[in-house]
């Protein structure tokens, strides 16, 4: 930071990021909501447990964001609908 830039407000930032976990928050329970709605509707009408074209489609969004990104979908994931191979 040069002399000419103003001090980042480190209040006004962690506050900003309060809001934005509090958000994502409410917004992961909520995916989990809908993932395991799917999935035992699914599951009542002899579906499978899985869905490989919708868990690529999921996993590629979130690419962007690299390895972790990967990780983000595969937790996003296994929160909806529980771990693999059980
Ligand atoms: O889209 C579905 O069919 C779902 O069951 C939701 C979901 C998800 O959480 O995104 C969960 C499990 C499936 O394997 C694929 C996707």
């Amino acid at each position: 930071m040069n002399s000419t830039e103003a001090a980042p407000d480190i209040d006004a930032l962690r506050e900003e990021i309060d809001q934005l976990d509090a958000e994502l928050l409410r917004m992961v329970k909520r995916r989990i909501e809908i993932s395991k709605i799917i999935g035992a509707a699914r599951m009542a009408a002899g579906g499978t447990r899985i869905v490989h074209n919708r868990e690529i489609d999921v996993i590629n969004r979130y690419k962007e964001l690299g390895p972790e990104g990967h990780n983000l979908a595969m937790i996003l994931l296994k929160l909806g609908r529980g771990p693999l191979g059980r």
